[in-house]
């Protein structure tokens, strides 16, 4: 079945199912359009606040309701409305108090996530080297693609297909040079992420995040959709995160872009581990000899500006480029190479500002 006669049937099959106040799914005011991708059948519906607990059963049912359609594709039904602050206490994760409605993600201890403030930085190249090199350290690692504007972990990583689903609806990491590895991109099929805004995209990454078998790791590193928008805000009020590292380029728009985002997630109260700039000099493959193309320390200055921890700079080198468009990260592919000593420096130096990352 194609996907939009599948996206239909499914329409008309939650006719089935009833709401409160009377009337049913299909015919309900609130139920957004039906995505259907190749992986993953998603729909939100939108209730009064207040009333998300009378909508729980409709909800269960509707996913039932779409897997009897679906086959082997994973469901997400989400159920938005204003939610009331919990009215429970502090739950405790590692040890420490967490503020209400973050929840610990089973499996995982720490969790890193790694911004920029726009795209095209290398935020992911950088992302997925910091996590092998995190794992070079001793830590055992993961990382999840949360970019569902632009997923490239699984090209950097070498990765194709789904990953499987267990009989009970829980995904099985990929698994590439040691890292377990999930991504948004493998529930979407191309210029679907406009669609995914807002509930669905923040219920995707709920999804991936929570119902992972991340099999026990020390931590795991998040790339972020460049900027800040409802996949952030989604992940630090319900994950406690340790902390952020923003990627910029040496230019100054790129930079006063990380400023803005650095800003923004300030406010959100998510701790920043420091800045990297990508990207940063370049040095000539002949005679290694090393140009400040954009100038030097800018970063350095920003970092200073915003009282945040410069974590150090990756050169603009070809090898960079070509090792990620096939699938080999720098730091696994060639482990003694300059490249991977820029990144290792990093993930040592994040390993300095917060050891409590350390097993
Ligand atoms: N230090 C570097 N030297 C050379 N090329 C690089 C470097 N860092 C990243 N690149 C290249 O730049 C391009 C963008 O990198 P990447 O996908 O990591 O950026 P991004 O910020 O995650 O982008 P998006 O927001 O689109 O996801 C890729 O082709 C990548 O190989």
């Amino acid at each position: 079945m194609a996907d939009t006669e599948l996206a239909a049937a499914i329409k008309s099959a939650l006719s089935a199912v009833e709401i409160p106040g009377g009337g049913d799914l299909a015919g309900y005011v609130g139920l957004s359009d039906i995505i259907v991708t190749s992986g993953a059948v998603a729909f939100a519906i939108a209730v009064a606040p207040g009333m998300e607990a009378a909508f729980g059963p409709a909800r269960e049912q509707a996913a039932a309701v779409a897997q009897k359609l679906a086959g082997s594709r994973k469901i997400m039904v989400s159920l938005t409305g204003n939610k009331p602050p919990p009215k429970s206490g502090p739950t405790f994760s590692h040890g420490k108090p967490v503020p209400a409605g973050k929840t610990p993600v089973p499996g995982i201890k720490h969790i890193i996530a790694v911004g920029s403030g726009k795209g095209g930085v290398g935020k992911s190249t950088t992302a997925v080297n910091i996590a092998l090199a995190l794992q070079a350290e001793g830590l055992r690692t993961g990382i999840l693609d949360a970019d569902l504007y632009g997923p490239s972990i699984p090209k950097l990583l070498g990765i194709e297909g789904q990953p499987a689903v267990r009989d009970d609806g829980i995904f099985s990491p990929h698994e590439a040079f040691g890292l377990k590895v999930m991504s948004i991109g493998s529930m979407l099929t191309k210029d679907q992420a406009v669609v995914w805004r807002g509930p669905m995209a923040t219920s995707a990454l709920r999804q991936l995040l929570r119902e992972t078998d991340w099999g026990g790791l020390d931590v795991l590193v998040i790339d972020l959709p460049p900027g800040t928008g409802d996949i952030h805000i989604s992940l630090f009020q319900q994950a406690e995160v340790d902390g952020v590292v923003v990627v910029s380029t040496p230019q100054d728009l790129a930079l006063i872009d990380a400023k803005k985002a650095v800003d923004m997630l300030k406010r959100m109260g998510v701790p920043m581990l420091g800045l990297v700039e990508n990207m940063s000099y370049f040095i000539a493959p002949d005679t290694g000899t090393r140009y400040d193309i954009f100038g030097t320390g800018g970063a350095e200055r920003a970092a200073a500006d915003l009282a945040m921890p410069f974590l150090g700079a990756i050169p603009l080198v070809i090898s960079i480029r070509e090792g990620s468009d096939a699938g080999q990260p720098p730091v696994a592919a060639a482990p003694d190479g300059a490249e991977a000593a820029a990144f290792r420096a990093i993930a040592r130096q994040i390993l300095e500002t917060t050891p409590r990352l350390r097993p």
